[in-house]
């Protein structure tokens, strides 16, 4: 309802750190390159699936798994938890990732500025194949890959309420109304940060969530996928 959702501990400690070292040495590999888009600090190494049965990449294995099993995750969702058809047919329209992305955001304030990540004013929204285009994705799923977090690491995933009342026209309005009353995760506010905790699986609708990464103070490491 909120377009986006946060799961805990998908990932162990253990889990988590194993998965981070194989990462960290990827990079001391020299695998990352930071792609030279304005406004995003981070290096990134894209990882074909297929990769992961090479002994550098095996260890990003368990964390590719819980990406990989996102999209039947959602459609169980869709049938088991009491959701409206149209979310349902959303969750169900999710595919299988072919790609993830490994990114590491330096501890230099590195950040991301406010984007959408299938945006339609993108003029590269439709380039590349199909079901690897900006235009073909319907959730973000992010998993991170820190050893905890601090405030003052920050880092933080900033997630902006996805349409105000006016957006979302008068038939909507009675449905904002009772989620302020309920308390959902935007009520009476214009975003939720999200602490980008290791372990923890961040997922998020990527055509309508406007999100940023807030300046980082620590090396800031994610696994994503796009399904
Ligand atoms: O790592 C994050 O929390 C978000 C990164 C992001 O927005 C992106 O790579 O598109
Ligand atoms: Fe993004």
């Amino acid at each position: 309802r909120d377009g986006f959702a946060v799961f805990d501990g998908v990932l162990s400690r253990e889990q988590t750190a194993a998965v981070r070292e194989t990462a960290e040495a990827l990079r001391s590999g020299g695998a990352m390159r930071n792609l030279g888009q304005d406004g995003r600090d981070d290096e990134v190494l894209t990882v074909d699936l297929g990769m992961l049965r090479d002994p550098s990449y095996s260890g990003l294995m368990d964390a590719a798994r819980v990406l990989a099993g996102m999209p039947g995750m959602l459609v169980e969702s869709g049938r088991r938890d009491e959701c409206a058809a149209e979310t349902a047919a959303q969750f169900a329209s999710a595919s299988t990732p072919r790609l993830l992305m490994l990114a590491r955001y330096p501890p230099s304030a590195g950040g991301y500025v406010p984007h959408l990540d299938n945006d339609a004013a993108d003029p590269d929204h439709q380039r590349g194949p199909v079901g690897l285009r900006a235009c073909d994705r319907v959730y973000t799923c992010i998993l991170y890959l820190q050893s905890g977090w601090s405030e003052a690491d920050d880092g933080r995933l900033r997630l902006h309420r996805p349409r105000g009342r006016a957006e979302r026209g008068e038939a909507a309005a009675a449905a904002v109304e009772e989620e302020e009353e309920e308390g959902w995760a935007f009520a009476g506010r214009d975003y939720v940060d999200v602490e980008p905790v290791g372990g923890r699986l961040v997922v998020f609708d990527s055509r309508r969530m406007l999100h940023e990464v807030r300046p980082s103070f620590a090396p800031r490491w994610a696994l994503t996928a796009w399904i």
